[in-house]
């Protein structure tokens, strides 16, 4: 072969051994893939309008019949929302490297696991977002080009939804379905009882509880709601939830008025799955209780729903009613404890090919 014009197949071909002629082949790598919900490029009406766009024409997202919800989302929902939403964006966004928290903390996440596996060549980690950018699609290719030939799919939601973990393991098939040489794929699995989650949680809260001159009366675990027909066609999440708060409270030693699951971020009129936690905070005031904290142990990073609503606009409706303190527990992230989450599911779920 002319060294000199050897392509990058030539290349590759000769790395592993190949007569000339012969197709590329993937070279034994492992690919790991982090992926979130997505978030929009920028806070302006058409970057949020063209993330809310591809999110809720999603099935798994919105049942309703297409030819039903469609003219809503285009008449009613992409007309107004984006305006709204690209304000309270515009509240948290990360001015530094003008981008959403939710992206900045996945590529944190994605880039520290990396770090630990860095000595192993044959592990390779990605992160793709199901809605917008960086996709889970560009993520694929970029795994393959790299050489892999199994991929790990990490779905970065602790209680399963199929409005979450299963539509972002829709979308890693979508782009699978395009190769030839097809790489294997695993998908790491929900991880809402999981002790080294529940630790970590339970470290969280109480390394911030540390930093308050205050101790909360009650801390309410707020999950992202669903529909409450998702739930009731067998959707496990409500499940998942309360479990995990469960073994949260029991892990921190608290009773069941100390610690309570809610609900937040409803869309759209339907009932979703209750209790509400704007209606939740309410009460507790108007019921005395001074002092509260939140902690969101659905999310794996801190987004607009946490940091936007939650930090934001319940801590208001806490402190109107009559509350007095109020503190948001962050997500994990990539804290050490976020970190040694991710970490010790993935070695669990790569056991086998590596
Ligand atoms: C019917 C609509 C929605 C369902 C069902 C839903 C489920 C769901 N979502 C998350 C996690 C996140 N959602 C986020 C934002 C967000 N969610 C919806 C709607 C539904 N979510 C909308 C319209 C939005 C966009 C913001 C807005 O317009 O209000 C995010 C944050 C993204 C960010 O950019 O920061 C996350 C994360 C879960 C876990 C879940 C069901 C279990
Ligand atoms: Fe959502
Ligand atoms: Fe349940």
């Amino acid at each position: 072969m002319n060294a000199i014009a050897a392509t990058a197949d030539d290349r590759a071909r000769s790395a592993s051994h190949l007569p000339a002629g012969h197709p590329k082949v993937l070279t034994g790598k492992v690919g790991v893939l982090l992926s979130n919900l997505g978030t929009p490029d920028g806070t302006d009406y058409w970057s949020v309008r063209r993330y809310l766009r591809e999110f809720l024409s999603d099935p798994r997202i919105i049942e309703a019949p297409r030819a039903i919800w469609y003219p809503i989302l285009h008449g009613i929902v992409l007309t107004t929302r984006p305006q709204k939403a690209g304000a309270n964006y515009a509240t948290i966004w990360n001015r530094e490297l003008d981008e959403s928290p939710l992206r900045t903390i996945t590529r944190g996440q994605a880039e520290k696991l990396a770090a630990t596996f860095a000595s192993d060549d044959r592990i390779v980690v990605e992160w793709g977002m199901r809605y917008g950018t960086p996709s889970i699609r560009g993520a694929v290719d970029s795994l393959i080009k790299q050489g892999c030939d199994r991929i790990l799919m990490f779905p970065l939601y602790p209680q399963f939804s199929a409005t979450t973990t299963a539509t972002a393991n829709d979308q890693l098939y979508r782009a699978l379905m395009k190769i030839r040489h097809m790489p294997t794929a695993r998908s790491v699995p929900a991880y809402y009882d999981e002790p080294v989650y529940i630790d970590a949680l339970a470290r969280s809260v109480e390394k911030h509880l540390a930093t308050l001159d205050f101790e909360p009366e009650v801390i309410l675990a707020s999950y992202h709601g669903i529909p409450k027909s998702y739930f009731e066609k067998g959707d496990p999440y409500h499940c998942h939830c309360l479990k995990t708060t469960r073994l949260l409270r029991e892990r921190l030693g608290l009773s069941e008025k100390q610690m309570i699951t809610t609900f937040q971020s409803l869309f759209g009129k339907a009932e979703w799955i209750k209790p509400y936690t704007d209606k939740t905070v309410e009460q507790l005031a108007a019921d005395g209780v001074k002092r509260i904290a939140i902690i969101n142990p659905g999310f794996s990073a801190d987004c607009i729903e946490t940091l936007e609503e939650i930090d934001g606009e319940v801590r208001e409706i806490f402190m109107n009613a009559g509350g007095e303190k109020f503190t948001h527990i962050p997500c994990l992230n990539d804290s050490p404890e976020g970190m040694e989450v991710l970490e010790n599911l993935v070695r669990r779920e790569l056991q086998g090919w590596i």
